[in-house]
């Protein structure tokens, strides 16, 4: 479903920061990408969410290249790959349900944004993905009260009202305690196994990725240094990284 040969990123005037990346990620897949600080992790995901250009590499999803996609299929692609940056951006004085609305709004016609009258399947919508996610109880409170989890979790239910099927995450563990890191680790997979979401994250520090991915990227210096199932890594594996 996304395929990626040879992907070379350099810096202008600067490093090279990615050099002949190549994998395959299948639907439904959760991937986690490991590698130290500086690796080119953030700069991988940023490429695959179209935010960053790359200088060589073929991209390709659902057997059409990036490149032969006009600009009304690269929009179509960002909307489905979602970007996700680590410290979501939300409207802080709107709650909850408004954020993760603000995510319907592309079908949304311009007469009811302007009068702010919500259809009711887009309310419904909302509403349910923000139960699947666990925040019933504050669809109305405003998203400054929020904890850095929960402020992720509404970041992804606004991609998936947005139509994303694909969610590309920097770092969406990192800061929160065991517990709700192991809340959102558990609903992302779940979103793989049940709806066939397919997730691309960033997951760099403690045994998370090894826990909950599908698949492990490693990345050193650029390279694509490990490509293996999701499971506990050798002390020889992580020397790799
Ligand atoms: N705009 C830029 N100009 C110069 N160097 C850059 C730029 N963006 C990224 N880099 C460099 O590219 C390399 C990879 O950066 P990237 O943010 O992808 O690392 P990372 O693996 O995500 O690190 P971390 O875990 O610390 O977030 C780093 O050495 C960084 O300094």
């Amino acid at each position: 479903m996304i395929k990626v040969t040879q992907l070379a990123k350099q810096i202008p005037g600067g490093p090279t920061v990615l050099s002949d990346v190549s994998f395959e990620i299948q639907r439904g897949e959760f991937v986690a990408i490991k590698g130290a600080s500086g690796s080119g992790k953030s700069m991988l995901l940023r490429c695959l969410a179209l935010r960053e250009k790359w200088n060589s590499g073929t991209y390709v999803v659902d057997g059409i290249s990036i490149f032969d996609k006009g600009l009304a299929g690269k929009l179509k692609l960002r909307r489905e790959m979602a970007y996700l940056e680590e410290k979501p951006t939300l409207l802080h004085n709107r709650t909850v349900l408004k954020n993760v609305l603000i995510g319907a709004s592309h079908q949304t016609p311009l007469w009811r944004r302007l009068t702010g009258r919500i259809r009711s399947d887009d309310h419904m919508g909302a509403m349910d993905m923000i139960e699947k996610r666990g925040l019933l109880d504050k669809a109305g409170m405003t998203a400054d009260k929020l904890s850095g989890g929960e402020k992720q979790r509404v970041a992804i239910a606004r991609a998936l009202v947005h139509g994303a099927k694909t969610l590309l995450i920097d770092e969406p563990v990192s800061g929160l305690d065991p517990h709700t890191a192991e809340q959102v680790l558990t609903d992302l997979k779940g979103m793989c196994q049940s709806q066939g979401v397919t997730i691309i994250a960033v997951i760099h520090q403690g045994d998370w990725a090894e826990r909950y991915a599908d698949r492990i990227l490693g990345l050193n210096s650029g390279k694509l240094v490990l490509d293996i199932k999701g499971r506990r890594l050798t002390e020889r594996e992580k020397q790799l990284l």
